[in-house]
């Protein structure tokens, strides 16, 4: 028997075939979150002129270079409503926050050194040098210029800067659709007495959360009992509902109630691979069906959700057109001794914390099985152990994962 993948390798297969999907214009105030499709020029100058940054008086700075200067006040200028006259020597126009310079000014002398007098203002200090509160034009950004690159995934800060170069609305690559099907004669939804034998359903929702989080759109396809007909049944309805990601979370191992793969098989699904060499997640399966990736994730809980942070967050990145695919692994030490690693990567559940020099520390949590959802909530990253990794003693070093919260 071959031996199983790599992680490397397995996310080499899932990401194999994934293109971006098609571009959709949103408006800018929903694009929060949303990877850019092109790049994204300024339609403008920004300031569109040099502009009052102050309060005050707009003046020529060879007036009032020594303090005590008394000069004639002409007119004002509010943000929004330019001067059309130009100051003078002795002359200033009054001038507020945002204001465009008149023709002839060059610095502002804020209020608060300010006397004003009728039409004439008295100013108790000296402007302290030429342009002093002056914004001049493009000083921020000018026309032409791209400030927001194809593959960004737009933050809110960027939202602000996308409507300032004037894009009403943004070219996005349209979110991916993912279908959630949890399998499981023995799960019941939370709030529901379990029968005997039975659990409640819970993977679902940190998968549904994290996918989310990741900028893509989900259904809920249910939970079906472990039968071929209602698993084909529910294969179905992710097709119906168009959904790109088909995440299937349990019977993806060799008990005779995992039916999933047969019954993905049934309705055509390509496998590209079944089981990895990783610790938790081994029994992970990924296939097309159509155009639909599918990833058969283990039903254990964090099996589910580690696989999901290291298989889906990729896929789903890489649909959207980013460029940053994997959640990116840090250096850390190790917060207690970690024995040697068998071939399986291994992805040990760990709490974060910071040491008196400063580093990341990465202390595994004492109970490792993949069924665990406590400890899975009290760590915060994953401490990566590749295949045959040597024993590190207790402030080694390490890599880690950091958990989206
Ligand atoms: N003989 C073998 N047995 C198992 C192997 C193996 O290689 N040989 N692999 C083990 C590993 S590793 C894993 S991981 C699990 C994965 O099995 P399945 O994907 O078939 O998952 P299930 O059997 O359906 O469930 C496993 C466990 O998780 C619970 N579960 C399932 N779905 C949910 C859910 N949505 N919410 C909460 N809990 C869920 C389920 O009740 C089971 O307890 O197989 C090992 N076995
Ligand atoms: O691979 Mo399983 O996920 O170890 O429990």
């Amino acid at each position: 028997m071959a031996a199983p993948l790599s992680v490397t390798e397995a996310l080499a297969r899932v990401l194999e075939r994934a293109v971006p999907l098609p571009t959709e214009s949103v408006p800018v105030g929903d694009a929060h979150g949303r990877v850019l499709a092109a790049d994204l020029a300024a339609q403008r100058t920004q300031p569109p002129d040099d502009v009052s940054a102050m309060d005050g008086y707009a003046v020529r700075f060879a007036d009032v270079e020594a303090p005590g200067a008394r000069l004639r006040v002409i007119g004002e200028v509010p943000a929004g409503r330019p001067f059309d006259g130009a100051v003078g020597q002795g002359e200033a126009a009054r001038i507020f926050t945002g204001g465009v310079m008149p023709a002839g000014a060059d610095t502002v002398v804020v209020q608060e050194n300010a006397t004003r007098d009728g039409d004439t203002v008295t100013f108790s200090a000296a402007a302290g040098f030429l342009g002093r509160h002056v914004r001049n034009r493009g000083r921020d950004f000018s026309a032409g210029t791209v400030l927001l690159r194809e593959g960004r995934r737009l933050s809110m800060r960027d939202l602000a800067l996308a409507a300032a170069m004037n894009h009403p609305a943004v070219p996005v690559h349209r979110r991916p659709r993912v279908g959630l099907l949890a399998t499981g004669d023995e799960l019941v939804p939370p709030g529901t007495p379990p029968g005997p034998g039975q659990i409640v359903y819970s993977n679902g929702f940190a998968i549904a959360a994290l996918a989310r989080h990741e900028g893509a759109a989900t259904i809920d396809l249910g939970i079906v009992p472990d039968r071929l007909d209602e698993t084909v049944a529910a294969i179905r309805r992710a097709r119906a509902e168009g959904v790109d990601v088909l995440v299937t979370t349990g019977g993806a191992s060799v008990g005779d109630y995992d039916l999933v793969q047969t019954a993905l098989a049934s309705e055509g699904m390509q496998l590209a691979f079944w089981k990895i060499a990783m610790r938790p997640g081994r029994p992970l399966m990924s296939g097309r069906l159509g155009d639909i990736h599918v990833l058969g994730l283990p039903g254990n809980p964090v099996s589910s959700f580690v696989t999901a942070v290291l298989f889906l967050v990729p896929l789903l990145r890489r649909l959207q057109g980013r460029a940053d695919l994997a959640i990116p692994d840090e250096p850390a030490v190790a917060g207690a001794a970690v024995k040697a690693n068998d071939e399986r990567a291994d992805f040990l559940r760990a709490t974060l914390s910071s040491d008196a020099e400063g580093r990341l520390v990465a202390t595994p949590v004492t109970d490792q099985d993949s069924s665990l959802l406590a400890p899975l909530g009290l760590a915060d990253g994953l401490l990566m152990r590749p295949p045959h990794a040597p024993s590190v003693a207790a402030g080694g070093p390490c890599r880690v994962i950091r958990l989206p919260a």
